[in-house]
């Protein structure tokens, strides 16, 4: 599924009119009709519903919605929240249509004649403003959103919670506190914000019958569990351990020997074929016994040899002592295997940034907020702003594939391709779950041809697995990283169950 800024859903409605003569018209009545029918299963028929309708088209939404649910014989109060001229265009035609049904509407004229009719409703629908929202919300919308977040209703957005920017880089907004947002057509990026998405509540995305194959590819989508299905690599018969790759991690040490174990034991059960730890001496006593399936290779103090390797992940419980620093320039500068780099690897990597923009072969980095903070100078506020363009810039620059964590992953290309991953919950935020996300991310880089593929899989298989266990058997509290790992195998089995059972129903 697509990800769009404001801009980009402007163009995709001009392509509309101009490849296949989708009127403005016909789109606002789909919208609206389209935004209706999913509202349906939050509404029941003795519910008092107010609908507040804006300035712009996102009011317009609002006309053919209130008609919709007034034909359908539901209890509406359309409300106009601005004056008659402010109506225009696409907007004023169904306002029209609207009218000429027979249904009336009430004109804003007090905030106390609202404030009596929002007491009595059961649910508000918000279509004021979508995605033509520039800047604080001016009156009477900013009053209007304050009375509606403080009344006990159910608030349904249409669209975008009125006051939401749809695009990044904002941040001081006030805005209408959804418990449910009907998104047309593609999510905008604002959805995926740490400080926007709260306002959204639960969403969903509706169709309205753009003519998708025509419309420009901006290259950024939402990767879900079915795109993982479409593009996991099955498991031939006849392989053998050499076929799904023999990755080699580096890192631990005596104070976090945990880390590169459970790298390693991801990775395997990610379906690696082998997997070496270089690690120091020290440690090994403390990792065998929890990965006895991991070889060790001798570090003996120096960079180790990665030849021979079809991938390498590096910096999980290194230290940051200054020789690491040497072997992660070294690793950058020399090495002609897939790298990827994680904690303290990318602490250790902002010196040798120069070296990373030389290098050829690919280079996974998958920093935390906190950690791309560091790479790039940024403070952690301005990048939680604008996550987007931050990593697109940063991948583009060193020619980097970007895996920026956070309950919204997102993965960029060094083409600026990205994919946002939304699988996960708060059960997550514990130490340990980014050394488990790179065992998996290496073994799917080791078996997969399209690295864009093997990342957004790996960061969805790890958050999908997390879902399932806390579905069941575990809560958000307990849950521990190692817990991921061995939730992976109901993973698997759930995806090739499904394909089997999809396949059983082809002639
Ligand atoms: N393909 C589609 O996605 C379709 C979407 N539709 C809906 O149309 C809106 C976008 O419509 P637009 O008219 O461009 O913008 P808005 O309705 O969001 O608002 C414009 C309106 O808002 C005023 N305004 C702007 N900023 C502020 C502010 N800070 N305070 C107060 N007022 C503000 C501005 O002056 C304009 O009057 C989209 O979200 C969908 O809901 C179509 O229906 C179908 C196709
Ligand atoms: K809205």
């Amino acid at each position: 599924m697509d990800i769009v800024t404001a801009q980009e859903m402007y163009e995709r409605d001009q392509t509309a009119l101009e490849v296949a003569g989708l009127e403005g018209k016909w789109l606002m009545e789909n919208a609206g009709r389209a935004v209706t029918y999913d509202l349906l299963a939050h509404i029941h028929k003795e519910h008092r519903i107010v609908v507040l309708i804006g300035a712009g088209n996102n009011g317009g939404d609002g006309f053919v919605i209130a008609r919709t649910l007034l034909n359908l014989g539901y209890d509406v109060e359309a409300w106009q929240v601005v004056p008659d001229a402010k109506i225009t265009g696409d907007a004023e035609a169904h306002k029209r249509i609207f009218q000429a049904s027979g249904h009336p509407y009430r004109r804003l004229k007090s905030l106390e004649d609202l404030n009596t009719s929002l007491c009595r409703a059961d649910v508000c629908i918000d279509a004021m403003l979508g995605i033509g929202v520039k800047g604080r919300l001016r009156e009477p919308y900013a009053d209007i959103v304050r009375l509606c977040n403080e009344k006990a209703v159910m608030r349904l957005a249409v669209d975008l919670p009125t006051g939401v920017p749809a695009d990044e880089g904002e941040k001081d907004f006030e805005a209408f506190e959804a418990h449910y947002t009907s998104i047309i057509e593609a999510p905008k990026l604002s959805l995926f914000l740490q400080h926007a998405q709260p306002f959204y509540g639960k969403w969903s995305v509706v169709e309205i019958g753009l003519p998708v194959k025509q419309l420009p590819d901006h290259r950024r989508r939402l990767w879900e569990i079915a795109d993982v299905k479409k593009t996991l690599t099955n498991r031939d018969a006849y392989s053998h351990k050499g076929s799904h790759g023999k990755g080699l991690v580096i890192g631990g040490s005596r104070q976090m020997p945990g880390s590169v174990a459970m790298t390693a034991r991801a990775a395997l059960r990610s379906g690696a074929g082998l997997i070496a730890i270089s690690t120091d001496p020290g440690a090994i006593s403390s990792i065998s016994p929890f990965i006895q399936e991991a070889t060790f290779v001798e570090g003996g103090g120096q960079v180790p040899d990665v030849s021979g390797y079809d991938g390498v992940a590096v910096g999980m419980g290194m230290g940051r002592e200054s020789l690491r620093g040497e072997w992660i320039e070294r690793l950058v500068c020399e090495s002609k295997t897939p790298l990827l780099i994680d904690a303290d690897g990318l602490y250790l990597l902002k010196n040798s940034l120069d070296a990373l923009k030389q290098r050829e072969i690919p280079t996974v980095l998958t920093p935390h907020p906190g950690e791309f903070a560091h790479l790039t100078g940024l403070s952690i506020g301005e990048i939680l702003q604008s996550p987007f363009s931050h990593s697109k810039d940063f991948a583009e620059r060193y020619g980097v594939y970007l895996v920026l964590k956070g309950p919204s992953t997102i993965i960029t290309g060094p083409d600026g391709e990205q994919r946002v991953d939304v699988s996960g919950n708060s059960g997550l935020a514990k130490g340990g779950s980014g050394d488990v996300l790179s065992g998996i991310l290496l073994s799917m880089m080791m078996q997969t041809d399209c690295l864009m593929d093997a990342l957004s899989n790996g960061c969805v298989l790890h958050g999908f697995t997390a879902d399932l266990l806390v579905q069941d058997g575990h809560s958000k509290v307990d849950l521990l990283a190692s817990d991921v790992i061995e939730g992976l195998s109901r993973t698997f089995r759930t995806l090739s169950s499904s394909s089997i059972s999809l396949r059983s129903l082809c002639p």
